[in-house]
């Protein structure tokens, strides 16, 4: 099959969080099963340029239809490590993709809804003509809008679009003045309840909506997480459109790119170690403690990877930090935070705490040192208000760093709680799981996680192991998306 995925990241050139991830390694393993990818996204200032070889023109002069003209833009290509990718890039006063950040300004839905244009645009005059369109989050919800309403009437009418959404609370969308600039205009057509009109905003339309309604195939990111949307407030009010299409909707959970996030073969971490030699971990702990000014001495390092935003949980993290230093441990944070508020709230907290010889705080987004914090750390903090599925498990298990965390989403679907897990046996269990947002459950989780590393390491090393020993590659997340691809396709 010949497949496009639309998404605005790719890691590791253009990646924020876990969508990124996603779309890379989803791509590479499709590729690994036989089948044919591109992977089209916006051409940002700030990526990662040391990422792409052989970065050549694609197309010159694609002129996109925008509002009552049109913009000019090129189209690039080159490969991110192996995977063919092309970046749009429009040529415009309003600089869509030069901002020096990829998310975050006012015209973010506007941005968005023109590269989603631009993408078809390039697809149509470059004879590109997938099976699937593959398209990820809400800043990809009116393309398929835009297939089925106009493309389709130009020889785009053998492609069929699978949606993946990978977290609801950003769903897109403005006011009408978005139909008019896209062309689509005809506003009582698509301002209507079971079109694009938005459920709380009148006179709104909404893209993640658009995604769902219009998409061939919508999914999310884990079993659980397909479950939490529908049932319960987490699909943030787009529950009933999931009930009107719970046909064609469902969850899948994503894999990790083992060739990325594995310790055997990770050429960021000081020592190679797996399973067999679990023991070598304790080298690129202390590798972590020299890189970080800990202090060297026996006890556990417990970690935090994330961004830094009211979805994580940020409130207990900042506990789970004060109860670490509590219990002798030492705690280590990598995050960026996506608000003003939280971002002096955690320099604030870094400030107080500079000089401390147990904790390390680190502000920023910082590929290279996550590898490092995976490879070193004990333990891994995971105390979400919601997370459709959660990539921060999913590698600390990999790297034999146990997983402390909330029993949401895609987090029942991969942690197994050591104590209690009625669906598991003791050997397949990997970590630690609490259920309440009270600091006292998280507590109890940490308290019976460190209790077990002061008391019984070996019992702690095992339940690592243990967790190293979980698949959550890619191959059968990728049969799922084929057999869905199939289902849909012309
Ligand atoms: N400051 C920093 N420096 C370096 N690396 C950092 C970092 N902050 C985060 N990361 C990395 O970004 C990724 C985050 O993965 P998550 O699954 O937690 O993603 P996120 O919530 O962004 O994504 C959404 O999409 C993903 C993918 O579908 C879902 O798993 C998730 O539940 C959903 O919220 C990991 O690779 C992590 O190591």
């Amino acid at each position: 099959m010949y497949i496009v995925q639309v998404a605005s990241e790719c890691a590791p050139v253009i990646k924020s969080g876990g969508l990124g991830d996603v779309v890379f390694g989803l791509s590479r393993e499709l590729e690994n099963q036989g089948h044919a990818v591109d992977v089209i996204l916006p051409k940002y200032d700030c990526m990662r340029y040391d990422h792409i070889s052989g970065l050549h023109q694609a197309y010159d002069d694609l002129s996109v239809p925008w509002g009552n003209g049109s913009i000019r833009c090129t189209v690039l290509g080159g490969k991110v490590h192996g995977l063919n990718c092309f970046f749009i890039e429009p040529h415009s006063n309003e600089n869509f993709f030069n901002r020096g950040k990829y998310y975050g300004d006012n015209d973010d839905n506007l941005r968005f809804a023109f590269f989603s244009r631009a993408v078809l645009e390039y697809m149509c005059m470059h004879n590109k003509r997938p099976e699937i369109i593959h398209c990820h989050d809400w800043q990809t919800g009116l393309l398929p809008v835009m297939l089925f309403e106009q493309y389709k009437y130009r020889g785009m009418d053998g492609q069929r679009v699978c949606y993946t959404i990978h977290n609801f609370k950003h769903q897109g969308g403005g006011s009408v003045g978005i139909l008019g600039a896209t062309q689509l205009n005809n506003e009582g057509y698509y301002l209507s309840p079971d079109r694009l009109k938005d459920s709380s905003i009148p006179n709104h339309i909404n893209f993640m909506k658009a995604g769902i309604v219009y998409s061939n195939a919508v999914n999310t990111v884990s079993p659980h997480h397909a479950w939490e949307a529908r049932f319960s407030n987490e699909g943030y009010g787009l529950g009933h459109t999931l009930a009107v299409h719970q046909d064609k909707f469902k969850g899948i959970l994503n894999g990790l790119d083992y060739e990325v996030w594995n310790p055997e073969v990770d050429e960021h971490i000081s020592m190679l170690f797996g399973p067999d030699d679990f023991e070598l971990k304790d080298l690129n702990k202390k590798g972590l403690r020299e890189r970080l000014w800990l202090e060297e001495k026996d006890r556990p390092i417990i970690a935090y990877i994330g961004r830094l935003d009211d979805q994580k949980g940020v409130g207990l993290v900042l506990h789970a930090l004060e109860y670490a230093l509590r219990r002798s441990a030492q705690f280590v944070l990598l995050g960026s935070a996506t608000s003003d508020h939280l971002k002096n709230l955690f320099w604030q907290t870094k400030n107080r705490l500079n000089d401390h010889p147990d904790v390390h705080l680190e502000l920023s987004f910082n590929e290279e040192l996550s590898h490092l914090i995976y490879a070193g750390a004990d333990m891994m903090v995971v105390p979400s208000n919601y997370e459709p599925c959660g990539l921060t498990q999913m590698i600390s298990l990999k790297y034999g760093t146990v997983p402390i965390v909330r029993g949401v989403g895609g987090l029942v679907n991969t942690v197994f709680d050591y104590d209690n897990d009625e669906n598991h046996l003791p050997e397949e269990r990997n970590g630690f799981v609490f259920h309440q947002t009270d600091p006292g459950a998280l507590e109890s989780a940490m308290h019976r996680s460190l209790e077990l590393w002061y008391t019984d390491r070996q019992a702690f090393n095992k339940l690592a192991i243990q967790g190293m020993r979980c698949d959550y590659s890619w191959r059968k997340p990728v049969e799922q998306y084929i057999e869905v691809y199939e289902t849909i396709k012309a």
